[in-house]
């Protein structure tokens, strides 16, 4: 093992994906005297495609796989990855080796005219490219036009600000994480709009055995924030979704206990199956596929077998 003087972070150009590999690299300079650490930057399919509702597109990891090209290349040694868009299985050759310490996880509520969701006129038209935002707030608010919204964090709020939309739904997290906490008319309160599986949360994938790299990374592990990400990982994994389908999943650890809540809807919201239950963080994984299972038991393979066009075992 070979002491690592410069590590190269693969990144996303977006200015929220540059913002979150600008954080890692503070944090690793800051721990490791003497050690380098250089961004290297590419788009990814889901930064270039941007007309069309990612569930449409579908493919999973539409923002990661040119990130995991270079790993295996060579031409970077880790990548930072939103949790939300990391999908669940792995190149052969790369793993994830940490999850750090959690931002906001909340959805937010952005309007310049509106001050909450329960103040917007009838009829009134909201920005969301999320299946799992558009179901609960449909669910809510079934007057509500929902439209699509794609592109950066930037370009979003543009939209907004250009009068495209009464009001559009973000993550907190994004917003906060560059210092945007004023975009943030109010936080949607979890029991409205439930965060997808590792919102908020960011991960790093790096190369299986590289032990050089990962004894530098380790260290910014967040024990909660992992036990908690695991558990709405696993329930998305058994239900075969990510952030692109209507499938919600959050857990918060409470003293020795993770509580896990997940729901899935229908596109709509005329169909909102929710579950949740509670187990020992040591178990994490198991409560979120027992989460996935009481879905499946109340019909969620049905309403997935919509959005897929395949079935769900
Ligand atoms: N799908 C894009 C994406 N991936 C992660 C975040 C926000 C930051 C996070 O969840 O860590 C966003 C933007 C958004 O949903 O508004």
């Amino acid at each position: 093992m070979s002491a690592v003087t410069t590590l190269r972070i693969a990144t996303r150009k977006s200015p929220l994906a540059l913002w979150q590999a600008e954080h890692i690299k503070a944090r690793l300079q800051a721990m490791h005297a003497g050690l380098t650490v250089e961004l290297v930057t590419f788009s990814t399919q889901g930064d270039k495609i941007l007309d069309t509702p990612l569930a449409k597109i579908g493919g999973k990891g539409l923002f990661v796989k040119e990130l995991e090209v270079a790993l295996l290349a060579g031409d970077a040694d880790i990548a930072v990855h939103s949790m939300k868009d990391v999908p669940m299985e792995f190149p052969e050759g790369l793993e994830l080796g940490v999850i750090c310490a959690r931002e906001n996880p909340l959805d937010a509520f952005v309007s310049n005219q509106y001050k909450s969701i329960d103040e917007l006129p009838q009829g009134a038209v909201v920005g969301t490219s999320s299946l799992r935002r558009q179901c609960q707030l449909q669910q809510l608010r079934p007057d509500l036009q929902i439209r699509s919204l794609r592109g950066n964090v930037q370009t979003r709020l543009s939209k907004l600000d250009a009068g495209e939309f009464d009001a559009i739904i973000l993550a907190s997290a994004g917003l906060l994480r560059m210092e945007m906490h004023d975009r943030i008319t109010a936080f949607i309160p979890s029991e409205v709009s439930l965060p997808a599986g590792g919102q908020g949360a960011l991960g790093i994938e790096w190369r299986c055995g590289d032990d050089a790299v990962q004894a530098l990374i380790k260290p910014l592990s967040d024990a909660t924030t992992t036990a908690c990400v695991l558990a709405e990982r696993a329930l998305n994994r058994r239900l075969q979704g990510g952030c692109q389908v209507p499938i919600a999943a959050y857990a918060e650890q409470q003293g020795d206990e993770l509580w896990l809540r997940g729901l899935v809807g229908s596109v709509d919201g005329s169909r909102m199956l929710r579950t949740e239950l509670r187990g020992s963080v040591a178990n994490a994984e198991a409560i979120g596929i027992e989460g996935a299972e009481h879905l499946l038991q109340q019909g969620a393979g049905e309403i997935l077998a919509a959005v897929y066009g395949h079935e769900v075992r």
